[in-house]
């Protein structure tokens, strides 16, 4: 166990060192951006083609098979080898999938490392945040566990178009240091202590997005996706303020930022599944179309039982959920949505 003070490129004595799980999208290109910023980085892949592509080639030859990684960006297979030494534990896996794979990573996590959570998603069961799951399995004090959020689609980053992020830490310092390991020319992190505020504006957005792109997939136009946005907002807001979150947070890079981002992108795939239910395939035609992780999918049920547990309204969460489960059809959709009694719109 090391006990050395977190570093930094600023502090010119040797660069970060982040441990990336996993080698996949983002986890891929938020490496490529620590890496272009001066840090060593290394991803855990689960597959050693992976692995063996990174450190041969420089490519990952499953997610980024055209785009050249930097050298001092390299893989493995072990865990234990990807953690050792390293200032940052960047974890960017499906949050379902979390609770059980850093149980069996945590033992290789040293005392100094920030845990920083990329995941947008909420687990089933028991509605926790990333940041949750990681203090209940590792015991790690919330000052030593970040979340990065934001309009942050994987391949706009990874090819350096500009783009910018909330990093969010009760410790503000921790918070600082991460900011500068992942300030590039083209990627401007900013920094809050709203965790809460950061994870629920990324979990809710995917759900919003699968209902902008149901809308899409059924051939509706810009007032409708406009208005699934708008609305969308609203009610991630309402949840999140309940549970304690800034209303500024959600109104920022990783509230309405990431919503206009995922909700506009092709390259979404939460909006992506849904612009397949709206042309008419089942739950299972989407799934079987979709080779990368769709958090929206497995988070909105998880989301609604939050919003029942805190009296909140959510009807587009409610809806897409309904639709997620096939229990309405997208013409019930439509008509739930629009025939709630009229209200104020604050
Ligand atoms: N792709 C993007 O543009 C962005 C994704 N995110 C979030 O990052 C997280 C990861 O998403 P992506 O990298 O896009 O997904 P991905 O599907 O591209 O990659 C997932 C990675 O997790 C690994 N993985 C899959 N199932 C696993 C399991 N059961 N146990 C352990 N590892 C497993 C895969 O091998 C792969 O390395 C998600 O929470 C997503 O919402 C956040 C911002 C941008
Ligand atoms: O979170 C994202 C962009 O910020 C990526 O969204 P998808 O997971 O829908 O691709």
């Amino acid at each position: 166990m090391r006990h050395s003070p977190v570093l930094t490129t600023t502090s010119r004595q040797r660069p970060a060192r982040a441990a990336v799980f996993s080698a996949g999208s983002w986890g891929t290109a938020l490496g490529k951006v620590l890496a272009d910023t001066g840090s060593d980085v290394v991803l855990h892949a689960r597959r050693g083609k992976i692995a063996d592509g990174i450190n041969t080639r420089r490519r990952n030859p499953r997610y980024f098979p055209d785009i050249e990684l930097p050298p001092t960006l390299t893989a493995t297979t072990d865990p234990a080898a990807a953690l050792d030494g390293a200032d940052y534990l960047v974890l960017s896996i499906p949050a379902q999938s979390l609770r059980n794979n850093l149980a069996a990573w945590a033992p290789h996590i040293d005392p100094h490392t920030v845990v920083v959570s990329l995941m947008k998603g909420i687990e089933q069961g028991t509605g926790k945040r990333a940041s949750e799951v990681i203090s209940e399995v590792t015991g790690i004090p919330a000052g030593r566990i970040a979340v990065l959020s934001g309009p942050n689609l994987a391949r706009e980053v990874i090819t350096g178009q500009p783009a910018a992020a909330t990093i969010a830490c009760p410790d503000e310092e921790a918070a600082r240091r991460f900011q500068a390991a992942c300030r590039t020319p083209y990627f401007r992190p900013y920094t809050t202590a709203d965790v809460i505020g950061c994870e629920l504006g990324g979990a809710v957005k995917n759900v919003i997005a699968l209902a902008v792109g149901i809308a899409t997939g059924m051939g509706l136009g810009h007032n409708t996706t406009a208005t699934i946005i708008t609305r969308g907002l609203a009610e991630t807001t309402r949840l999140a303020t309940a549970l304690a979150a800034h209303p500024a947070t959600l109104a920022g890079l990783a509230g309405l930022g990431d919503l206009v981002a995922t909700c506009s992108s092709p390259l979404s795939r939460n909006r992506t599944f849904g612009t397949h239910l709206g042309r008419g395939l089942t739950v299972a035609q989407a799934t079987a179309t979709t080779r990368q992780t769709t958090e929206g999918v497995k988070s909105a049920q998880a989301i609604l039982d939050l919003a029942h547990t805190h009296d909140i309204d959510m009807p587009i969460t409610s809806v897409v959920t309904a639709l997620l489960h096939e229990k309405i059809t997208l013409d019930e959709a439509a008509t739930v949505l629009l025939q709630r009694p009229p209200k104020p719109e604050h």
